[in-house]
């Protein structure tokens, strides 16, 4: 017998299921039936597609689930009738970690067990669930089409068995030794039927619970007259313990919420119930039916690349497939759930799916579905904050990516303002401007708290204009500009925008620029390269200098961040420096005559003017020695 060495992530991830003090332990069942619903689900495909396989399978094949329990011997089982797996696989599938998303859980991982076990809840992780109560598993597998099974086993510590074995048909037994302390709750008839009824009543397929019960025998009125004793037996039972009916396929007004969240459990290995739940039923050209869910709290791996694609592709109840990204648009990545189509082929392939008129349209519609929902969901402005908190970075990615509905998609968006505590939508925005602004102003950088005091705000708070602050920079910076414009108002950050209206003729502009044009040029001549330009401005009230970028410089800064996205560097722009011609500072520095004092106030400018902007200055020691040169003059 083969001794194989888990790989490292799941040696992790099984010493904390091994150790897990978790609540829910039951949900072991759950994963684990789900698993066996989706081997099912695949040989049901390959029967319908693949004439070798469909010869190999007895006439009347029908997928179902089988659990047995067996108090003596402390032991529960689960057999499937359903694709199997062969070697490779049971290495690959219960030896690695392949989804992305159980890697990010391992990783978010602490060592701390009680935390880690929280964890668990929050995330499902399939079969390695299964160690939370077992002290030893077998899993006897056999894959359609082929010769040999192959037994698989492990006691849940640093490694597992493999060896080939006899089993007649295609499928999974997995055998599950439970730990002294799970047995007498987990090796109970009523406990699994509970279990099943709660987690995996709507599963496709039947499950049947098979149990041996004393039945004793019934005395005719004369045999117990005469004092006969009823025989006792044992009898086997094989009891169909849930509905088998694919959910979605349910009349809507038949179904109560908690079978909704139940369904959602089994099929996205969340234990948390969904956010928002979307039933539909569409007639007509096109006959199909969805079914969303969106979860309470994002996928973890929603910002990973190869992160999994949430919705199963049925036609007429047929699974195809679950690996199809292009089912819903990507920013709709985080909606967990099924699509049943009635005018697919079943053979439909990949690249079918990708041209099909009726995949389109499922496609589209589904999309104006999810949003309605949002929509829906946004009324409720405490219900709409925990959507926001999990989904507004996706919203945003929709705005970008979703020509057709990005008018839906940005007054979905809810952004932080200059003007109020609570977020704010383009819509009220809008409304609450006034007649004469004609754009939406807004603010990018890292920390709210540095945007919310950049000078920049100055002369739009003077002109009580609210400024949109973005705060979450790494995407902000580079698709707040490719919105374009909400409703004819166009997007305009104020780090490269005009300031805004201000009481100043051009004769008194003139004025003021001629007045500081020496020092300006002098700020410039000293500043170098560090700088493109300097110039005045009235757009400072409180502060006396602040830098801004070129209009078109804010086109290169979005570049520049594309290629650093990419893994290129590309130089940063020299922004222009602005100085406040009312500030004390400005009007003592023109016309002064200490040369080395002039130069080290232009420095100063330029550094707090990028530290109050949450820029980086290039040398910190430099601007303290400035600082205490200056301090020590004015003492
Ligand atoms: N009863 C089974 N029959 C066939 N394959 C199985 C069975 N149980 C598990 N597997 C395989 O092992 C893989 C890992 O199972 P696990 O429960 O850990 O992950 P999973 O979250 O179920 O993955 P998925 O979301 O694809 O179902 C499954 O994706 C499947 O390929």
């Amino acid at each position: 017998m083969a001794k194989h060495q888990f790989q490292t992530e799941v040696g992790q991830l099984l010493q904390l299921m091994t150790h897990s003090l978790y609540s829910n332990k039951e949900i072991f069942i759950r994963e684990l039936v789900s698993n066996a619903s989706d081997a099912i689900d695949k040989l049901n495909y390959l029967k319908l597609t693949d004439e070798t396989i469909k010869a190999a399978l007895p006439q009347d094949w029908a997928g179902q689930v089988n659990i047995t329990f067996d108090e003596e011997d402390k032991s529960l089982t689960i057999i499937d009738n359903g694709i199997g797996m062969n070697e490779d696989d049971l290495i690959a599938s219960i030896g690695t970690i392949a989804k992305s998303g159980t890697k990010s859980f391992v990783e978010a991982m602490t060592g701390d067990a009680k935390k880690d076990s929280n964890l668990i809840g929050q995330f499902g992780v399939g079969f390695y669930s299964v160690f939370m109560v077992a002290s030893h598993v077998d899993v006897i597998s056999k894959k359609a089409g082929e010769d040999t099974g192959y037994k698989w086993s492990s006691d849940g510590t640093g490694e597992f068995e493999l060896a080939p074995c006899i089993k007649e048909s295609s499928g999974t037994v997995i055998y599950i030794k439970l730990k002294d302390e799970e047995a007498e709750e987990f090796a109970s008839k009523e406990r699994i039927k509970n279990i099943v009824g709660k987690y995996s009543n709507h599963i496709a397929y039947p499950i049947f619970l098979s149990y041996k019960e004393e039945v004793t025998e019934t005395l005719s009125e004369e045999d117990e007259k005469a004092g006969k004793e009823a025989k006792k037996t044992i009898e086997d039972r094989n009891e169909k313990i849930n509905e088998a009916t694919a959910l979605w396929m349910q009349p809507k007004s038949k179904l109560k919420d908690e079978e909704y969240n139940a369904f959602y459990k089994s099929i996205s290995h969340d234990s948390t119930d969904p956010m928002a739940t979307i039933h539909t039923k569409a007639e007509g050209v096109n006959e199909y039916t969805t079914l969303f869910y969106i979860p309470a709290v994002a996928p973890m791996d929603m910002y990973r690349a190869d992160y999994e694609p949430g919705v199963k592709l049925y036609v007429k109840r047929v699974f195809i497939t679950d690996s199809e990204k292009e089912l819903l648009p990507t920013y709709l990545r985080f909606v967990k759930g099924i699509i049943d189509s009635e005018d697919l082929p079943l053979n439909v392939s990949r690249e079918i799916l990708q041209e099909n008129r009726v995949m389109a349209n499922i496609k589209q519609a589904s999309v104006k579905k999810v949003l309605n929902e949002i929509k829906k969901m946004s009324k409720d402005e405490e219900k709409y904050a925990l959507f926001i908190e999990q989904y507004n970075r996706a919203l945003k990615e929709g705005a970008y990516q979703d020509f057709t509905n990005k008018e839906a998609l940005l007054e979905l968006i809810r952004f932080k303002s200059s003007k109020a505590e609570k977020m704010t939508s383009l819509k009220a925005y809008k409304e609450a401007a006034d007649s004469e602004q004609k754009a939406i102003y807004y603010i990018v950088g890292e920390n709210e708290n540095v945007l919310r005091n950049s000078p920049l705000l100055e002369a739009y708070k003077k002109n009580d204009i609210e400024v949109l602050i973005l705060d979450d920079k790494e995407i902000d910076e580079i698709i707040t500009p490719m919105y374009g414009a909400y409703q004819e108002w166009e997007f305009k950050d104020i780090t490269s925008a005009e300031a805004p209206k201000v009481e100043q003729t051009e004769e008194e502009k003139k004025e003021v620029e001629e007045k500081f044009e020496d020092i300006t040029k002098k700020i410039k001549e000293i500043l170098g390269e560090s700088v493109s330009d300097v110039r005045v401005t009235n757009r400072l009230s409180e502060s006396p200098s602040c830098v801004v970028k070129d209009a078109g410089d804010a086109q290169m800064a979005q570049m520049a961040q594309m290629m650093k996205a990419m893994g290129q560097a590309m130089p940063d722009t020299a922004p222009i420096l602005e100085i406040n011609p009312d500030h004390e500072i400005v009007t003592k520095l023109n016309g002064l005559a200490d040369d080395s004092l002039v130069s080290d106030v232009s420095w100063v400018l330029l550094d707090q003017a990028k530290l109050s902007e949450g820029m980086e200055i290039t040398d910190a020691v430099a601007f303290a020695q400035r600082l205490n040169r200056i301090t020590a003059k004015a003492l």
